[in-house]
């Protein structure tokens, strides 16, 4: 009876028709709720406020869990000395004994290390990092959390102030190098560092994920998620098969096209970068390929495998008990200071182009060719990405080809090696029309002024073209998504724009549900379909692209063919043959994406729906008829549902493809990567020492998807495209047109040349 009269009483909060107040007092900042975890809190004061149509709450403690009181009140608590200097002492006797024991694994190596030829292994390729400087980094994120768990242990600590993040005065054992930001660059640093001149990492690779409510760890630093009754949670390869089943529906308006830029931009902004072995190879949390669960002694500390049922009804009929899934390393933070893990990314988290050009010098050196080109493989007069001699292909066929990228996994998908293919030909158009229009400039300077551009053309399309497509109208004014006329004026010093652990692990992933398990290969000059591929097939193998006729073909399929809905339903291409290789089972994504969650300690779903809003399902009942029976079968309460999950059984919102819980977290995403990013490509040079000149933006606001995809095939089949690149090409008003048509606009690069 409570329950359910706090569920109404929610409800009625939340659709006030009139806000009660239009301005907040105190100073206080009106907000969407997503971005003001403190109106949770029991006794927090947070009044309602109007914000564009919507309803958002007068905020006064910003991003950070803690009420305002709780800041000023605790976070001058000290620990002791003594406690500190022996939570140090006893955090490096932790770490070495960690050590000592993974050392020990290697002399086990048949059994702990992950065979290259299991599917696996491609799910390991997808999340590993070559970066040597992340071990370091890792290693003393590990220590620090040792040292917190040590604090909590003598209670120097309380759990809530671990929880709220108030450990703001209590030193860690390992502190991560600073960069030093000399004076402000006209450019995007490649690490992303020196973006906010007080806040010098924000946003930088190797730092951790952050998160819009306090983690759901069970020992609450850093233990995997249980259920609120305290037992473990349903195995994710239990709900994964009970809840995310095969199954194909197009969508009437978007094609693939916008699946796959979607997992480009997840690539530049998200790499988790999981725990290898101490030979930095990948680690095997199961017996013999999956036969079983490894036994303890043998299992690495990041081993966190799935199991799977005996009864399976896929896994099962291979005599498979477990699912390998190895834990995200942990990042150090970045001010010295120890608390609960928080996730390393190995990706910058703005929307750089980092999987471009690579996150590193280092990296991006390996990738420059002379004349401020990038790296070329030039395969008869076509330009394809430089091909790699690393081991990161599944394949060890005779002639094929695998292509570098700035990050490890362009080889994922082949379709995403074709969108790596036409920003590397793009990279390359524009340098060389820069050298015609300012011969006098040097080779850097052509070659940073092209990422310059690039970075902004590829910004625009997300803003002007993706989210719109993705949101709905009213979410994207809500949280001042679209374009502005000339300059925005939403740059923001206090917004810290690092990705939140619930759109890297959930909200974001709703693009799994939109994969479709088959890609049709059309044969534009016979008509029909000239090849049906099934996606495992061209999964780190995309030798088609040597083809001549393959990458117009495929980029012509893109546009065509509808991508799925977003639902609970998950192409078996995804759940059961994932980097199969040449194994006749694969890899199940979903129980990842549901095991990630838990491993970065993400809460459940209905802490999410409260906090943008929404009343909490408290019943199994709440849901659809048919997903109520099948979440009452896996999980012990609602309380316990896993956020991918329940956002995917979410109806979509108005005039969006996701619902409002998702719609809501990436809202928050792209909000705070376009209000914490100084370089943001529509900042003005007031705040962006990279800031173009209104007529530069206005040439650059003129380029769309299209316009790329126009400029960079191979001229073979494809002639023309539709308008908009995202929407299916037989949308009314959407029919392609030809290349050189006007409703397909072109930047003017004189508007670059230097006088
Ligand atoms: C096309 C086929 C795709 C494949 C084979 C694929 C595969 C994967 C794999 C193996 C991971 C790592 C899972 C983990 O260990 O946590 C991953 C992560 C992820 N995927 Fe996908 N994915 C695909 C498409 C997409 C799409 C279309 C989107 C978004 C629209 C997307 C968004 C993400 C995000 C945000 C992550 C987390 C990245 C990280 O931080 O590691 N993926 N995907
Ligand atoms: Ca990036």
């Amino acid at each position: 009876q409570t329950e359910k009269s706090f569920v109404s009483l929610d409800h009625a909060h939340t659709h006030n028709k009139i806000p009660p107040c239009a301005t907040c007092p105190r100073h206080g900042r009106c907000v969407p709720k997503v971005q003001c975890p403190a109106h949770l809190r029991p006794g927090s004061y947070n009044p309602l406020c109007e914000l564009d149509g919507a309803v958002g709450v007068c905020c006064f403690t910003g991003l950070g869990h803690a009420a305002e009181s709780d800041h000023i009140s605790r976070s001058s608590a000290s620990i002791s000395a003594e406690d500190i200097k022996s939570s140090h002492s006893l955090s490096e006797k932790k770490l070495a004994h960690c050590m000592s024991k993974a050392n020990k694994l290697l002399e086990h190596s048949a059994y702990t290390v992950l065979n290259t030829t299991h599917p696996s292994y491609g799910h390991h390729l997808s999340v590993a990092t070559l970066d040597k400087r992340a071990a370091t980094l890792g290693r003393g994120g590990l220590l620090n959390l040792f040292a917190a768990q040590e604090l909590k242990a003598r209670q120097a600590i309380s759990d809530e102030d671990l929880e709220l993040g108030l450990t703001g005065h209590t030193d860690s054992p390992y502190c991560p190098p600073q960069p030093t930001c000399t004076a402000p660059s006209r450019y995007r640093s490649v690490g992303g560092e020196c973006n906010n001149p007080l806040h010098s990492t924000w946003g930088a690779v190797h730092t951790g994920y952050e998160r819009l409510l306090p983690p759901d760890y069970s020992d609450g630093t850093w233990a995997m998620r249980t259920a609120m009754s305290g037992l473990p949670l349903p195995s994710a390869r239990t709900v994964s098969s009970t809840l995310l089943l095969d199954g194909t529906f197009p969508s009437r308006t978007h094609n693939l096209m916008f699946m796959q830029f979607g997992q480009f931009i997840a690539h530049d902004t998200s790499a988790g970068v999981v725990f290898t072995n101490n030979q930095d190879e990948a680690i095997s949390c199961c017996f013999n390929n999956g036969e079983d669960i490894l036994s303890p002694e043998l299992q690495h500390f990041a081993c966190a495998p799935i199991t799977v049922a005996p009864d399976d009804q896929f896994f099962g009929t291979f005599g498979h008990k477990c699912i390998n899934f190895v834990r995200t390393q942990i990042a150090p933070a970045d001010d010295c200071t120890v608390g609960y893990a928080k996730q390393m990314n190995g990706a910058t988290h703005y929307p750089d182009l980092s999987h471009l050009y690579g996150s590193s010098q280092q990296k991006l050196s390996s990738l420059r060719a002379a004349d401020a080109l990038l790296k070329t493989f030039n395969d008869y007069g076509r330009e394809l990405p430089p091909l790699t001699k690393r081991k990161e292909c599944m394949t060890v066929k005779e002639g094929a080809a695998c292509f570098e990228s700035g990050d490890h996994h362009g080889n994922q998908i082949i379709s995403l090696t074709v969108l790596h293919t036409i920003f590397t030909r793009e990279h390359n158009r524009i340098a060389r029309a820069l050298y015609k229009i300012n011969p006098f400039w040097d080779e850097d300077r052509v070659f940073w002024e092209t990422r310059r551009i690039l970075q902004a053309v590829y910004q625009h399309i997300i803003y002007n073209e993706w989210l719109p497509s993705l949101l709905g109208p009213q979410i994207l004014k809500t949280f001042g998504l679209y374009p502005s006329a000339g300059y925005s004026s939403a740059y923001d010093p206090h917004v810290n724009p690092a990705l939140s652990a619930e759109f890297s692990t959930a909200a974001m992933r709703f693009g799994h549900s939109v994969v479709d398990g088959r890609v049709m290969i059309p044969s534009p000059k016979m008509g029909g379909v000239y090849e049906t591929i099934s996606i495992p097939e061209v999964m780190f193998q995309p030798s088609r692209m040597r083809l001549r006729h393959f990458l117009d073909r495929l980029l012509i399929g893109l546009t065509t063919q509808p991508m799925q809905t977003v639902d609970p339903f998950v192409t078996e291409g995804l759940t059961r043959y994932m980097f199969h290789g040449g194994n006749p089972y694969g890899v199940d994504l979903a129980s990842v994406n549901i095991q990630r969650g838990r491993d970065h300690g993400v809460r459940s779903y209905n802490h999410y729906r409260q906090l943008i809003g929404l009343p909490p399902y408290l019943e199994f009942q709440h849901f659809a008829p048919s997903a109520a029976q099948r979440l009452a079968q896996v999980y012990e309460r609602p309380e316990d549902i896993d956020l991918w999950v329940g956002g995917l059984l979410e109806e979509p919102v108005d005039g969006g493809l996701v619902g409002p819980t998702f719609a809501n977290i990436i809202a928050d995403q792209f909000n705070r990567l376009k209000r914490g990013d100084r370089y943001f490509y529509e900042h003005g040079p007031d705040v962006n020492p990279g800031g173009f000149t209104p007529s530069q933006l206005e040439e650059i606001k003129k380029v769309t998807l299209s316009r790329l995809i126009c400029d960079n095939n191979d001229g073979i089949e494809l002639t023309s495209q539709p308008p908009n690149a995202f929407l299916r090409a037989d949308l009314p008003g959407n029919e392609p047109v030809p290349c050189d048509s006007p409703r397909i606009l072109s930047m003017d690069l004189n508007l670059f040349r230097e006088n």
